[in-house]
């Protein structure tokens, strides 16, 4: 078995244990708390770039199957945990999740403290970070120098959404999606309630998506800093008020932005599965699967036309929104549940119908 080192800019250097790709790397090191669902993890577009960690710490003890992959390629830069389970168990079960990082190129380390690691994380916050070529010794200096100095790209969300618009045909509401980094699950959930989804690069006109006549616009999750992404923004500037709108994560972040809000960077994200959301119309809270590492500043929508819908309970901070005039609503969480909770899965049917209710003249007045 060949050693690796995950080293941070901030000099803390941890050793283990190589499986996945040989290759070096270098991301973003983010840790995540759910306790299972390491496949979506791995295959969420929305954490492109990053090397993330799994706190919990036993992982792949099920093995990867062949249905819950959030893409069909892996975007992270690699895979931190604290043991590797070599013998999966399920009836799913269809290769080792060592095989897999293997075939994709993405590199894993294994048997380092990822209490230790995630500790300093939310001591240090977002940490920059480096991953080792297998069984080869580096110049520490020379890398933690290097680290301090590299700036990754910040096209991330060029890197993951498609290029092309294509259709998951269905006979119900016509809705465009525009993809910024799409988890399969909003797409599943679409389709689950038989919408007529097109799918659009990210970068697609206000004009071009009005063309396909929808009846409703989802704006995905994906990568990266939203203010990353101008052309979208003013994109969807130009939509809000055409039709129905429903944006998660990346997409409320967007929509914050176009409607005038600011968004910042978190200390350390919100990233797992079990994060307690209030909602303030109804008192309920929900448990809700996340991963963010910015927000939209609450403060900044007293100059705008939003309010604030939902917010977490374990920092206060902004969950979700609506526009006070027109039918747009926005989660930061995932309701599309990949693995799981389920609980926020109702704002799907709660999408439909806003596209019921808002009838076509309605919509072509605003058009
Ligand atoms: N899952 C997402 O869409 C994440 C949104 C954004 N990239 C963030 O980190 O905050």
């Amino acid at each position: 078995m060949l050693k690796r080192k995950l080293i941070l800019e901030s000099g803390e250097v941890f050793e283990g244990i190589a499986f996945g790709s040989e290759t070096e790397s270098a991301g973003e090191v983010v840790f995540t708390t759910g306790m299972t669902g390491y496949q979506e993890t791995i295959s969420d577009p929305s954490f492109c770039g990053q090397i993330v960690t799994m706190t919990y710490p036993l992982i792949g003890n099920y093995g990867i199957n062949r249905d819950d992959f959030e893409a069909i390629s892996p975007a992270i830069k690699g895979f931190v945990i604290h043991e590797l389970a070599t013998v999966p168990s399920n009836f799913r079960n269809e290769g080792t999740l060592d095989e897999y990082l293997k075939m994709k190129g993405i590199p894993g380390i294994q048997g380092i403290d990822t209490r230790k690691l995630t500790r300093l994380i939310r001591k240090e916050g977002a940490v920059k970070g480096y991953l080792s070529k297998a069984g080869e010794e580096i110049n520490l200096e020379e890398i933690i120098e290097w680290l301090n100095a590299v700036k990754f790209p910040t096209n991330q969300v060029a890197q993951v959404s498609t290029q092309k618009a294509y259709p998951s045909p269905g006979r119900g509401k016509r809705v465009v999606l525009i993809d910024f980094g799409m988890k399969h699950g909003i797409l599943r959930e679409l389709n689950k309630r038989d919408c007529d989804v097109i799918v659009v690069s990210y970068n697609t006109s206000a004009e071009e998506i009005m063309a396909y006549q929808p009846d409703g616009i989802m704006l995905t999750n994906g990568p990266g800093d939203p203010m990353d992404v101008p052309e979208a923004i003013e994109t969807i500037k130009v939509l809000i008020g055409k039709v129905p709108m429903f944006g998660i994560c990346l997409g409320h972040q967007l929509f914050g932005l176009a409607s005038g809000a600011k968004s910042f960077k978190l200390k350390f994200g919100h990233r797992g599965a079990n994060h307690p959301v209030k909602d303030l119309r109804t008192g309920r809270t929900e448990l809700t699967s996340q991963n963010h590492g910015f927000a939209i500043d609450m403060e900044s929508l007293q100059d705008t036309d939003l309010e604030v819908t939902h917010i977490a309970l374990n920092d206060g901070t902004c969950e979700g929104m609506r526009h006070k005039k027109y039918p747009v609503f926005t989660v930061q969480y995932h309701p599309e549940a990949s693995p799981g909770p389920e609980d926020p899965n109702h704002l799907f049917d709660e999408f439909i119908e806003l596209m019921n209710n808002s009838t076509r003249e309605e919509q072509l007045q605003h058009a």
